[in-house]
């Protein structure tokens, strides 16, 4: 997952790469021609370690970039503050194509040693090494030399082992071991470039190659097709809530955001990355929200071996799709793995959980081939998919929910396990593996909470069901 921008041309609004659709309706009224016109000037939190940045961007981009937006830092470390008031609607900036750093930017001699295989996050990391390399040759040098250092990242592929041990019971677990793998197989898919030309990659380690892999997943943009770092762009930080983005404008060739609110001279400016949820927030950016709406868990229910059905249930399920639709939070998963994410209480309908679990759960619940029979019935007779309406069998429709609030009931048991491992530092400790146990806190609480809020939900069904 990568920042995602949404699309734009120059006078209606295209598709987005997301679901963004809301988004794209709300902005239709807005107008993006002009800086906001602005006076006094009355920044705070100015970093004065970044005051040649812009002006040194701009001459790059030979155009103005924003005249209402200054570098400086955060808690979240270095920040965009409003240097002026600025009123919603106001462009904050344009950052034009030609100054960001995208696949193509790498040299073709090395471009062309580069199988299919190799991916553009891939690309852009070999660009961010090359240009390091170059060192103040490269003619992004100031841009290069302001990225974080490997201590700075804390995405859960820099973790220890036993840093991850802690966040075993949570999906991010397994999907980190996957993402390692794939920043390996990237790694020796680019080998190539980095042995044919040693005086422009000098050695260029596995952990090395992890880091600049890691810079572009924090902050590369992706949209049409491609994957861009966005100088200037990539100073803002993460509001859940916000409604600001990055638009990338396809006619004017440049990436631009739309303030979503005025801001007072000083305020900073935030934008939301995507609607993510803890798990893909630490994974891509190394950092959680507490009390994130977003969250989800993974919940994955298997037939059992021994279930004197389990031939009939297999190619029953494979006959009939149970899956619902992909979700951008959503790792890596396996046809039996499901995506729940919290019941709001008050909710009849059980909004959260998915059919398509609890189609699964109505299917391992049964025990006789007639009840199988007629359940593929019924299937055809309706939209081909199986086990979406409650069971005329009251005590079948218990049973299933009982199991699927049983399997819910041990990843809340797991969860409180892991959250009672962690904890607290003393306040006089500080530093990357206490900040890293507060990350694996985050994650684990939002999703116990999630958790709750389901086993709360099948509860109150399963009870109903029975005084019915
Ligand atoms: C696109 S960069 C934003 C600029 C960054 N603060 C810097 O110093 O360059 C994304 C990184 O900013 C930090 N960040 C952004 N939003 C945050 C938030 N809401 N909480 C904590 N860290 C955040 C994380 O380190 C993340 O990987």
């Amino acid at each position: 997952m990568l920042l995602h921008s949404v699309i734009v041309t120059n006078s209606c609004w295209a598709q987005s790469r997301r679901p963004l659709v809301s988004t794209l309706f709300r902005c239709f009224s807005i107008s993006f021609n002009s800086f906001a016109s602005i006076t006094s000037p009355e920044a705070s939190h100015i970093d004065e370690d970044f005051d040649d940045f812009l002006p040194w961007l701009e001459h790059k981009a030979a155009a103005k970039i924003s005249s209402v937006l200054s570098i400086g830092k955060s808690s979240y470390g270095r920040a965009l503050y409003a240097a002026r008031g600025i009123r919603t609607g106001d462009c904050l900036f344009k950052v034009p194509y030609s100054v960001q750093l995208a696949p193509d930017n790498l040299p073709v001699e090395i471009t062309c040693l580069l199988g299919d295989e190799v991916g553009n996050v891939a690309k852009v990391a070999l660009l961010i090494l090359h240009e390091k390399m170059l060192g103040q040759n490269s003619e992004w040098a100031p841009y290069i030399s302001c990225l974080p250092q490997p201590e700075d990242l804390h995405s859960t592929v820099f973790w220890t082992d036993d840093e991850l041990a802690m966040i075993r019971p949570s999906a991010l677990y397994e999907e980190t071991l996957r993402q390692k793998a794939q920043i390996e197989k990237d790694f020796w898919a680019v080998k190539l470039a980095f042995d044919r030309f040693p005086d422009r990659f000098c050695d260029v380690t596995l952990q090395e190659f992890t880091y600049a892999y890691g810079l572009v997943t924090s902050r590369a943009w992706e949209g049409s097709g491609s994957v861009s770092m966005i100088p200037f762009a990539d100073f803002l930080n993460h509001d859940g809530t916000s409604e600001a983005y990055v638009l990338s404008n396809e006619s004017k060739k440049h990436s631009e955001v739309i303030a979503d609110r005025d801001f007072a001279p000083g305020d900073e400016v935030l934008i939301r990355y995507g609607k993510f949820s803890n798990a893909t927030l630490l994974l891509d950016f190394g950092f959680t929200v507490s009390c994130n709406s977003y969250d989800q868990v993974q919940v994955e229910l298997n037939i059992p071996q021994h279930d004197r059905l389990y031939t009939q249930k297999l190619e029953l399920l494979d006959r009939h799709s149970t899956r619902s639709i992909k979700d951008v939070n959503e790792f890596t998963s396996s046809r039996n793995s499901f995506t729940i994410k919290e019941v709001k209480s008050g909710c009849k309908k059980g909004k959260g959980i998915p059919q398509s679990l609890r189609a699964f759960a109505r299917i391992l619940a049964f025990n006789s081939q007639e009840e199988l029979n007629e359940l593929a019935a019924e299937a055809a007779r309706n939209d081909g998919r199986l086990a979406r309406h409650p069971l005329k069998n009251k005590n079948r429709e218990i049973a299933a929910h009982q199991l699927l609030l049983s399997e819910i009931s041990q990843l809340v048991e797991e969860h409180n396990k892991y959250i009672k491992l962690l904890v607290p530092a003393p306040p006089y400790i500080c530093g990357k593996s206490v900040l890293r146990r507060r990350l694996a806190q985050d994650l684990l609480t939002g999703e116990l909470h999630v958790l709750k809020s389901a086993s709360a939900w099948l509860e109150k069904y399963c009870s109903t069901l029975r005084t019915k």
